[in-house]
């Protein structure tokens, strides 16, 4: 694998931060950006100030914004937000040889399709191997060196080892799983529970609401893993539990952000302010597949109610408090 380099599709903050982790471990790195003009900063600058401020480029990183560039790598992570999904997995179907593997690297459900990103990218590039890469890290910490954890799934098992190996460096460590429905559930749920905590912080209701939003959003990840396919000790390892801790912890987390600030009483779009928000975007796919299963997820389905403006957020306090009284599971 270290022949050959990794490729990375899309350099924003997360992207650029796996390249530079890559890089570190030993890796030669085509960094793909869609923008021709951000590349030559890129090349020029050996910085990507919009996206990374502060953080010097590795020396083995290439920016480019020919996706072409990307053929020759021995795997390619998808680093765009996860609406884009299915779009840049068909761009990339046409330039890379079904062999090159796929790592997803964003976390969210395709909107309106209800579809899992690894479903897309099947759907999209039938045949070829794809993986996801989840896991409590934001992307200022990796860029900084500081010691992260994250896990790598596969249904390949070799393969999930092998690409591990190949990304783990001195401060980045990546496990390996075969679970790949179980760690792309985890990242993907854990966004729009973070909202929730954030909601919960900016309206001030306290640490011990937080942490119990913290213990019974997991109960309704764990629910819905199970129902999906997951595996329970997938969910209970860094992708799930993991992410999850990490997100709903601090407003260095977009989501929490995101949440904090509705707490305070901004507007759907003032609180966004222009930031990608994934558990805003995937919410109702969330809930939705909730429904179908009869899953049952109050907070998840809470946050997807004040997204739609259908509740305050007293009414979902009101809600998530008056819900009858029941055993504890
Ligand atoms: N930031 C973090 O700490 C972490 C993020 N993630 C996940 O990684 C994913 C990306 O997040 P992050 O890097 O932070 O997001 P950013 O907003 O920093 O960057 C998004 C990148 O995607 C590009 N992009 C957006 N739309 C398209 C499109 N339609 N086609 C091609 N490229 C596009 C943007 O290009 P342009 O600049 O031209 O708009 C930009 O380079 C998310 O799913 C997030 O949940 C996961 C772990 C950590
Ligand atoms: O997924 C992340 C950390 O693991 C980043 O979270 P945000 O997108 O909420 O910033």
């Amino acid at each position: 694998m270290a022949s050959q380099p990794i490729g990375i599709a899309g350099a924003g903050a997360w992207g650029t931060a796996l390249a530079n982790a890559a890089a570190a471990a030993g890796n030669d790195v085509v960094l793909w950006m869609r923008s021709p003009e951000q590349a030559d900063a890129l090349v020029a600058t050996r910085t990507n100030e919009r996206c990374l401020p502060g953080v010097k480029l590795h020396e083995r990183i290439r920016p480019t914004a020919e996706l072409s560039a990307l053929a020759a790598s021995s795997a390619v992570l998808l680093v765009t937000p996860a609406q884009t999904t299915r779009d840049m997995s068909t761009a990339l179907a046409s330039v890379l040889p079904v062999a090159v593997p796929l790592v997803l690297c964003a976390k969210g459900i395709e909107r309106g399709s209800g579809a899992f990103l690894c479903d897309v990218v099947a759907e999209v590039r039938p045949g070829a191997t794809v993986a996801v890469l989840s896991g409590p890290s934001f992307a200022h910490d990796v860029a900084r060196g500081l010691p992260t954890a994250v896990t790598l799934a596969c249904r390949d098992t070799a393969l999930a080892e092998e690409m591990a190996n190949a990304l783990s460096g001195p401060t980045l460590r990546v496990y390996h799983r075969s679970d790949v429905r179980g760690v792309e559930i985890g990242g993907a749920a854990k966004n729009v529970l973070a909202i929730a905590c954030g909601a919960v912080a900016g309206k001030g209701l306290g640490e011990s609401a937080k942490a119990a939003l913290v213990a019974r959003g997991f109960a309704e990840l764990l629910r819905f893993a199970r129902a999906y396919g997951g595996e329970p000790e997938t969910l209970m390892g860094l992708s799930g539990l993991g992410d999850l801790v990490l997100t709903c912890s601090t407003a260095q987390s977009r989501n929490f952000a995101f949440g904090q600030r509705l707490g305070q009483g901004m507007s759907v779009e003032e609180a966004a302010g222009g930031k990608l928000v994934e558990g805003a975007a995937t919410a109702s796919a969330l809930v939705a597949l909730a429904r179908a299963k009869n899953i049952d997820m109050p907070i998840a389905e809470a946050v997807e109610q004040i997204l739609s403006g259908a509740w305050t957020l007293d009414q979902a306090v009101d809600a998530l408090m008056n819900r009858p009284i029941k055993s504890e599971h």
